[in-house]
């Protein structure tokens, strides 16, 4: 057999022992024989190490780069390079992704030494906030975009592992395959065992002196949007709607995305730490703490995140807050919003839903949350891109009822929303996946950085003080900037 051959002069990977190799050549063959798949990928055990740390090593711009991590699950995943990209666009952007990844998930064979339903093919990506994008500050995003990338390293718990993806072009023989494999995983192997300690200086950010200082910025502005949406919740145009704000302020060009996210992942362990990098594109990154969906099988878990308060100084005066949070009529009415709507939109895709009876609260470094969280049995039919379409956008980021405030969100923010609040994550090949809602984010531009926070308005909101809410909000990406105001 040729691959016998080969594989006696190459060398091989350190992931791979004799036994591997022979299921691995196995495979190919089958592959090769059978021409009716156009993708594969393989997924090999590796050694101890950090999939951020991986990202940083290999960190090439003109590719994409991905990551997710939610430090308290000890569950990360860091990305590079693009096999294909799937995007869609449109009011029916949902279904059409699910019938694209459908598709490639149909053309895809899997190879796997390792057990876990995230090694082998996966789609990494999001969706902008509104149907459609066209703007020239998220030129490089799309309405709707999942990539397969072509290295993965994933870690969960004690697990780790690497995926390679590759193309399987028609006639290619089983040598040119399995080198091509080979080759892939010793690119990993050099990665991993990369050990220069030459690390470049995160950078950082500093104020401009003359300028007011950026959290004051624009206050009167926004303040009378709030003002202009309490107008419209008195008229009964709706009942609450997301007012946000953008912050720009200049980005040191020596600011490295994944500086940040070391940063953030240290101080919001109870957050979703994420970055989505396109090809020779701005990184959109942040630390949420807000959870869209997170599916298995058959089962759901989401939540209603809604009502905020800043976190006290002493144990005392936080537990104090914590309380006014839980008895604040506004800040109940708020979030009951939430709670409502997700129920009602699950409700057709689910056999049963369950909840806590009262909101409890997550408390971030310098923000605290009513928050909810629901589960869901859910109907066979469901999909976790059936639901994300039906879920998004909650009124903890758009409105009530949404299709009322929408318009007013375009008419009252001087800004495009693009990927701010919509939904971040993945979904594997198994059909299971997470996304959460990309708040608590920035999009780094080449000379910029942008900052994004919103606030929920009711009819009692009180502008002053969501502008405030504002500046808690903006504050971690801020500070993971170094920016000191
Ligand atoms: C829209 C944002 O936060 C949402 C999530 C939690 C609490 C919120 C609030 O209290 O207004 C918002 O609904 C944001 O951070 O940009």
């Amino acid at each position: 057999m040729d691959t016998d051959l080969l594989s006696d002069k190459m060398e091989l990977p350190l992931q791979l022992d004799r036994e591997t190799d022979e299921q691995l050549k196995t495979f190919i063959e089958e592959l090769v024989r059978r021409e009716n798949n156009s993708y594969a990928t393989f997924s090999v055990p590796v050694g101890t190490i950090d999939p951020l740390s991986f990202l940083e090593r290999n960190w090439d711009s003109k590719t994409f780069q991905y990551y997710w991590e939610k430090p308290s699950d000890h569950f990360a995943m860091a990305a590079s390079g693009q096999l294909l990209q799937l995007s869609a666009r449109g009011t029916d952007r949902f279904a059409d992704m699910h019938r694209r990844q459908q598709s490639v998930r149909e053309a895809t064979a899997s190879f796997s030494s390792v057990f876990h339903p995230c090694a082998g093919l996966m789609f990494l990506g999001g969706f902008s906030f509104f149907d459609e994008l066209d703007h020239a500050d998220w030129h490089s995003f799309e309405a709707a975009s999942l990539t397969v990338p072509r290295w993965l390293i994933l870690q969960d718990g004690n697990h780790l592992s690497a995926t390679v993806a590759l193309d399987v072009r028609p006639h290619q023989t089983t040598d040119a395959l399995y080198t091509e494999v080979i080759k892939q995983l010793h690119h990993i192997d050099r990665i991993l065992s990369n050990t220069s300690k030459q690390y470049s200086s995160p950078g950082a950010v500093t104020a401009d002196p003359a300028s007011t200082g950026p959290l004051k910025r624009d206050s009167e502005a926004w303040m009378s949007s709030v003002q202009e949406a309490r107008e419209q919740i008195r008229k009964k145009t709706f009942k609450k709607i997301v007012l946000a704000r953008r912050l720009s302020v200049p980005r040191g060009e020596s600011v490295r995305p994944t500086a940040l996210l070391h940063r953030l992942r240290r101080q919001y362990q109870n957050c979703c730490c994420f970055l989505i990098h396109p090809p020779c594109g701005d990184s959109f990154l942040g630390a949420t703490p807000e959870q869209l969906v997170a599916f298995q099988h058959d089962f759901l878990r989401t939540e209603a995140l809604a009502g905020s308060m800043e976190r006290g100084e002493t144990a005392m005066e936080d537990i104090d807050l914590e309380n006014d949070l839980s008895v604040s009529a506004k800040n109940q009415h708020e979030h009951q919003f939430v709670v409502r709507d997700i129920e009602q939109r699950l409700q057709p895709f689910a056999r049963s839903i369950h909840r806590s009876d009262r909101p409890r609260v997550k408390k971030l470094l310098n923000v605290q949350h009513l928050y909810t969280p629901i589960q869901a049995d859910l109907k066979p039919e469901a999909t976790v891109l059936s639901i994300l379409g039906q879920l998004h956008p909650t009124p903890a980021v758009g409105g009530y009822p949404w299709e009322q405030a929408a318009p007013f969100i375009r008419e009252l923010e001087d800004f495009e929303r693009g990927w701010y609040a919509g939904p971040v994550g993945w979904l594997s090949a198994s059909g299971s996946g997470e996304f959460a809602v990309g708040i608590r984010s920035g999009l780094l531009s080449d000379t910029q950085a942008h900052f994004f926070a919103g606030c929920g308005i009711v009819a009692n909101s009180d502008p002053q003080s969501e502008w405030e809410e504002t500046n808690l909000k903006l504050k971690p990406m801020l500070s993971a900037l170094r920016y000191e105001d």
